[in-house]
């Protein structure tokens, strides 16, 4: 399979050098993963950038991957459940790096399971992680913002299941939803304000720090899991980058409340002809060391 063109490699510029100097950009878990990529690509265009994440390790590794392109970092412990934890977190990135200009929700909780298996707080653990603090960590942003008479950026990262629910991730899905939804809310609220609040749904982007159960960590799994996408591959996490700040950048002055798709075609490859149906069960088998909820 040929696909898509491959993108440009890792540390190729999309926007102008500076597009982002003197600003400030906090992400979300921004120590891990997709949000360290996006961490790492705000900061190549010049923004200071916080990482406001729950563990020290992962504000180690958010922190070295942002320095060693030349940035200015700082990591703040948050739990953005905890909305009054947010405001004490905004406060020591205005004391340390300045106000903050823009926003990426990008903390998560996921974890594949059968929807009636899913326990109360297994449930409420990745809805208020996904919806609840996305809307917490925002409004604090915009309170700050309109306060200070400061125009802004705030974006979601959502996934394509937003949009068709699927199995095993009735949580996260329906969390997911409702941050697609909030995004064209808060983009009408505050456009009189200057904050505009878009929307980042990725495909499928593996990489080494998502839980087991959503990894492909071999040669061949990752090869089986590009088979699956149109594009003929999957995502690198810098595309992603490369995304987010398009989106949070005076390039996109006039785009507001819109949520951007990148996953190489794949949400769209529905036809009415399938490959045979597999129950969530086989999809999603109990891991061996699972607890018994029954
Ligand atoms: C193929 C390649 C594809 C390639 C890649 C495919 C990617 C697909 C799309 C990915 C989208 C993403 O969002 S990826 C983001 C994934 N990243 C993360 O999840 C990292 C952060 N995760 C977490 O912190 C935890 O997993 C989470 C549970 C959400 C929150 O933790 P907390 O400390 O708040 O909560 P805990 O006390 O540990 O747990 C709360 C309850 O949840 C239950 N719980 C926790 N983990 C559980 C689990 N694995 N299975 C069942 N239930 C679980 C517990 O038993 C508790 O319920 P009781 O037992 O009743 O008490
Ligand atoms: N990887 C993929 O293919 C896809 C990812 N996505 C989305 O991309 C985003 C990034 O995911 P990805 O990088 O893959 O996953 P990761 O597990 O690497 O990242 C999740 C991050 O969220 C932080 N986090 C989790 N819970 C909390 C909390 N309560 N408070 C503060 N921070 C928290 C974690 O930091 P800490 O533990 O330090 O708190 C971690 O850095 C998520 O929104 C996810 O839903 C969507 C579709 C596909």
């Amino acid at each position: 399979m040929s696909g898509l063109p491959v993108p440009p490699p890792l540390g190729t510029a999309m926007l102008p050098a500076g597009t982002f100097a003197g600003q400030v950009v906090a992400v979300t878990g921004g120590g891990t993963g997709l949000g360290k990529a996006i961490a790492v690509e705000f900061a190549r265009l010049g923004a200071a950038v916080a990482v406001l994440s729950r563990k020290p390790e992962h504000h180690a590794k958010g922190v070295a991957a942002i320095e060693v392109v030349g940035a200015k970092a700082g990591a703040f412990a948050v739990d953005v459940r905890d909305p009054e934890a947010i405001a004490v977190a905004f406060d020591e990135v205005e004391a340390a790096l300045g106000p903050v200009d823009v926003l990426v929700n990008n903390a998560a909780g996921n974890f594949p399971q059968p929807a009636e298996d899913i326990s109360p707080r297994g449930w409420r653990a990745v809805t208020d992680i996904v919806l609840d603090g996305t809307f917490f960590a925002s409004t604090e942003f915009a309170r700050r913002a309109r306060a200070g008479g400061r125009p802004g950026a705030v974006l979601n990262i959502a996934a394509t299941y937003a949009w068709t629910g699927g199995p095993g991730t009735a949580h996260s899905a329906a969390a997911k939803a409702g941050v697609v939804n909030l995004t064209q809310s808060l983009a009408v609220e505050w456009a009189p304000d200057g904050i505009r609040v878009n929307g980042l749904a990725p495909g499928l982007f593996p990489h080494e720090d998502v839980p087991p159960q959503m990894r492909a960590d071999t040669p061949e799994g990752l090869a089986s899991l590009a088979r699956t996408v149109p594009a003929g591959r999957v995502g690198s996490p810098h595309e992603l980058g490369w995304a987010a700040t398009f989106l949070c950048s005076p390039y996109a002055a006039y785009l507001t409340g819109h949520t951007l798709v990148l996953d190489g075609g794949n949400w769209l490859r529905r036809g009415l002809r399938m490959p045979d149906f597999l129950p969530v069960r086989e999809q999603f088998p109990p891991p061996p060391d699972a607890k018994d909820r029954s």
